[in-house]
């Protein structure tokens, strides 16, 4: 605009004005002369023109200044300037990978080969042409990277999860595609089971993009958001019932999900009421195929996982247990620095110790316990009857002495010991009436009896998903103690072959349970698909120690092979003829042959493998299912994480970190501390949506009895049933398991075929790969609307949609939110939601859900307290507060557009110091009380007067690797 139009200049070159007087040039007029319309200087004027004219300015005047050089800057342009055209291409990006330096894959992944993602890219299906634009990262781990897209072609925000561009991350996560696959197609078609959904998958430029629906924060943000005051019971009430029903359907199919923890249950919001689900199922195993030994994050780490002892489904239900205490207190029950801080914890607070029969058996028994001969009084149990065993827990002092290390002891965050007390006495909101706390008093007896049930040290008598479901504090019905549950079908025993693998990094155990990486003896017809190699003889040392039958890995280019795995495996693989495409193909782990499709005219047998997966391309490899992708690295290139820089290879949390040691981005990078829980899975693996769904039996169980389950019904399609039909009870949900999911040629074209096949990871690319240096696009990256002007006012609803306010959506039509009394009250009913008022208040003053804002950085650190930083509890500090550090899902600090007003749970609740409120079960009103409980009367927020130290405890940095 200041520059003078051609057109007002003079033929001597002097300026004239519109009217044409001629001017000397004179810089001042130039720049403030007024405004000529284009229709003006071409000659097109009219009278009549002058008005739309004048409306046209006025209206980009009329716009305050802000508006006009952000988000309507181009309309700006265009009217200084009509031959302006914005060009998205010209824009810069803005990198929400880091480091975004194209280094392999042609340029397309950085050194992590993590895929180099930017607002804006798009990652395409090849397949369906389903386009996907990154509008931002959600989570980054080391797995790859999660990015909020839209979907171009359901016009809706996706999760991505972009897997690395590395052979043992995309095995991870086929299984875990695999898994959900199956809980979502068989076993919860109509998503009504609160497991979060696979939309799509694809292979673009070599990485394995999952996409998942868009989910909000998460059960652990939302307690922070609470300041760690624990959530009214009715919220706790209705998320119980609905974590329950994902565990119903998970031990219906035999998956143990083993990472059962807060961060892994996100708030929908899409659907209304609001409801949970639950992700992550990158560490979830079959069960009676366990593995890793070393699984949990350590504060949900039952006993039995804890001891070394065969575990089952059952491990799930203790961690839930956890989440539940947790929920309501908003501390870990179990916040154990290590794990004999977490055993002591366990017996102080709930009284007792795991059962003789369990310590007998459990591999780590003697780490934490003595065995003093006869029978022993526990001195752990504050009863006058004490525990009756034969092994009572060892002292620190014996512990020290014994394992030649000090036992790192986490501080204790409640004024009460045991369970029922802490419970009891733990602060009331303000502002309830006598009336309704003494109501909310009986419902926390029937909490109390609820935990009791879940976290039972005697794996074989914690209740079942089921059994849990039908107590009154999910029920809401009456309370009567003691719960008796329904019988259950008989506990699953543990196959006697179930096999823990050490987590020693000497003997480690990089080939234990997955599936082979070579196998000698190919099947013809695997060798004859054109998209099938074999692996390369390149495998260095391979420390899979598994079973005693002989070496795993007969191949012979294996190089050091520490391991056996038993070869009393066999894998059947045979041709069905009714399938055009149609591999079937069966993995027996001892027993006969079951679960054989008639129609299989062909058959080969191959020993001495038991994992095979689905060849991108129609054949199968060699390669395992719910392998490790640690198996695949060499000792040498195992890498570990540095505990003080939980870059976004960190643990995604104190307790996460604990965990696995497993998997591939999570434990496969951690290297020798891999601990993985995935094992070769009975799983049955079938084109994603193709008419093969049909199919059943090919996850039989692999029992003589399910036999007719196993039979074809002459569909089309590849269909991969891996059954590992063991003699022993494998499992109760004989037949059940006729689930099928399958990443298959067709869906995972582009997909480099050595991938597939248990291909150790290339040497080069190992050594490419830095896990100490990672950082990813940090919150100071500005946010897209302040200079994308491909972003639009349109996406920001959408994301709030979604989570903005997690709360906000998440809970608008439940919640009801009281300035006034500052007490965001709830209003719950036997998960029946009813919206309430004051709705306003929670659309403002957001604050990030998955990025702590200063506000809510400051409120933490106030509760952390100074010493905190000290604490040495897996030795990490808390860099995700850090506003270009990770964030505690070992991500990035992740700029969202999902906002949430911090206030909404400030609500206080009265300081109570009072005398310990006993918890007594002599219930005269029982009737009443628990519906009454459950009522909507309930407040959202926080209680006043914590009865726990005002310093957090380590744990909500979740930082602390868990693997002492
Ligand atoms: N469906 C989803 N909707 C929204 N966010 C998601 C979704 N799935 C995953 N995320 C985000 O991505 C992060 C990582 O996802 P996920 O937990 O599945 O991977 P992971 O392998 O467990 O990662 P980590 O290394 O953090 O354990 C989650 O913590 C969450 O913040």
């Amino acid at each position: 605009m200041a520059e003078a139009d051609s057109s007002n200049v003079g033929a001597d070159g002097s300026r004239c004005t519109p009217s044409g007087a001629s001017l000397t040039w004179n810089p001042l007029w130039s720049a403030f002369r007024p405004y000529v319309s284009p229709a003006q200087s071409s000659g097109e004027y009219s009278p009549e023109s002058r008005g739309s004219d004048t409306n046209n300015l006025r209206k980009i005047v009329k716009k305050s200044l802000v508006p006009k050089v952000t988000k309507g800057i181009v309309e700006t342009f265009q009217a200084c300037n009509p031959a302006f055209r914005y060009s998205e291409s010209l824009n810069p990006k803005r990198f929400l990978t880091n480091p975004s330096t194209g280094v392999l894959n042609d340029g397309f992944d950085n050194a992590n080969s993590d895929l180099i993602l930017y607002v804006n890219f798009e990652l395409v299906n090849s397949e369906t042409k389903g386009r996907y634009i990154v509008k931002d990262a959600l989570g980054q781990g080391t797995f790859g990277q999660v990015a909020k897209c839209w979907d171009l072609e359901s016009n809706k925000y996706v999760a991505v999860k972009i897997i690395k561009n590395q052979p043992a991350y995309y095995q991870q996560a086929v299984v875990e595609f695999s898994i959900l696959d199956m809980l979502n197609k068989k076993y919860d078609p109509d998503d009504k089971h609160h497991i979060v959904r696979i939309l799509d998958y694809f292979v673009f430029h070599r990485h394995l993009c999952i996409s998942f629906e868009m989910l909000g924060s998460n059960l652990y943000e939302l307690i922070k958001m609470n300041h760690f005051k624990g959530l009214p019971l009715n919220i706790v009430q209705a998320f119980s019932k609905q974590i329950l029903h994902a565990l119903v359907v998970m031990k219906d199919a035999g998956i143990i999900h083993c990472d059962m923890k807060p961060e892994n249950i996100l708030i929908s919001t899409r659907l209304k009421p609001p409801q949970i689900k639950v992700i992550d199922f990158g560490s979830a195993c079959v069960e009676g195929r366990t593995v890793y030994s070393y699984i949990q994050s350590r504060y949900y780490r039952s006993p039995e996982v804890l001891l070394g002892y065969p575990y089952t489904t059952s491990i799930d239900m203790w961690s839930f247990g956890c989440i539940v205490a947790e929920l309501f207190l908003g501390l870990p029950l179990f916040p154990g620095a290590s794990e004999y801080d977490l055993l002591n914890r366990m017996t102080e607070i709930l009284g007792g110790q795991p059962p003789d029969s369990l310590l007998r058996d459990a591999k780590n028994t003697s780490k934490f316990f003595k065995h003093v001969g006869s029978i022993h009084r526990s001195e752990h149990d504050g009863t006058s009857k004490g525990i009756i065993s034969a092994y009572r827990i060892l002292t620190e002092d014996e512990y020290e002495s014994r394992e030649s290390k000090k036992p790192a002891i986490g501080k204790h965050y409640f004024n009460y010991v045991k369970l029922d007390d802490i419970v009891a006495n733990y602060p009331y909101r303000k502002n309830l009436s006598e009336k309704e706390k003494s109501k909310e008093s009986l419902t926390r007896l029937a909490l109390v009896d609820f935990l009791r049930g879940l976290v039972e040290f005697d794996p074989g008598k914690r209740w079942s998903p089921l059994q849990a479901s039908g107590h009154p504090f999910v029920t809401g019905d009456p309370f009567e103690l003691p719960y008796k549950p329904p019988p259950e079908s008989p506990r699953i025993p543990v196959m006697p072959t179930t096999v823990t693998v050490d987590h020693n990094p000497g003997g480690g155990h990089w080939l234990a349970a997955g599936l082979s990486p070579q196998v000698s003896s190919v099947n013809k017809y695997l060798s004859q698909s054109p998209h099938f190699h074999k692996v390369p003889m390149s495998y260095g040392s391979s420390y899979g120690s598994f079973g005693s039958h002989g070496s795993y890995n007969d191949n012979t280019g294996l190089e050091s092979n520490y391991g056996s795995y038993g070869d009393i495996n066999t894998v059947h693989a045979y041709n069905s003829p009714l399938g055009p495409s149609g591999f079937n193909m069966h993995v027996q782990v001892g027993g006969p042959f079951l679960g054989a499709s008639p129609d299989a005219r062909q058959r080969s047998q191959l020993s001495h493998g038991n994992g095979y997966s689905v060849s991108p391309y129609g054949g199968l490899g060699p390669m395992s299912l719910g392998v490790s992708p640690s198996q695949f690295t060499p000792p040498s290139s195992q890498m570990q994480i540095s505990s003080a820089s939980p870059g976004k290879y960190g643990p995604t949390s104190p307790v996460r970190g604990g965990t696995r040691g497993v998997s591939l981005g999570k434990a496969a990078v951690v290297g020798q501390y891999n601990k993985r829980s995935v094992g070769y899975p009975t799983m049955c693996m079938q084109s994603y949506g193709s008419a093969s769904e049909h199919g059943q039996g090919f996850c039989s169980d692999g029992m003589t009895s399910n036999y007719s389950e196993a039979q074809s019904p002459g569909h089309v399609g590849s269909h991969i049933a891996i059954l590992v039909g063991s003699h022993s009870n494998w499992r109760q949900q004989m037949g059940r398991a006729n689930g099928s999911c399958s990443l298959t040629s067709a869906n995972l074209k582009g997909y480099p075929a050595s991938y597939m096949h248990n291909s150790s990871t290339p040497s080069s690319h190992r050594s490419e790969v830095s896990f100490d240096k990672i950082e990813v696009s940090s919150s100071s990256v500005p946010h897209p609307g302040e200079w994308d002007p491909g972003y639009s006012d349109e996406s920001l609803l959408e994301e709030d949609n979604i989570d903005s306010s997690s709360l906000r959506t998440e809970f608008a039509n439940c919640t009801r939110l009281d300035d006034r009394s500052d007490v965001a009250s709830l209003a719950c009913e036997n998960n029946r939601y009813s919206l309430g008022h004051n709705q306003a208040r929670v659309s403002s003053n957001f604050v990030p859900s998955n990025q702590r804002t200063d506000g809510l950085r400051q409120a933490y650190s106030l509760a952390e307290g100074p010493s905190t930083s000290h604490d040495t509890r897996g030795g990490n500090g808390r860099p995700q507060f850090s506003q270009n550090l990770p964030s505690r899902f070992g991500q990035q600090s992740i700029h969202r557009y999902n906002y949430m007003n911090p206030t909404i749970m400030h609500s206080e609740r009265n300081h109570q110091h009072g005398q310990p409120a006993h918890l007594t079960y002599n219930i005269t009103d029982s009737h009443s009380s628990t519906n009454a409980t459950f009522s909507n009367s309930m407040s959202w927020g926080r209680r006043g007067g914590h009865p726990m130290t005002t310093t957090l405890p380590m744990a909500h940095s979740r930082k602390d690797y868990g693997n002492i």
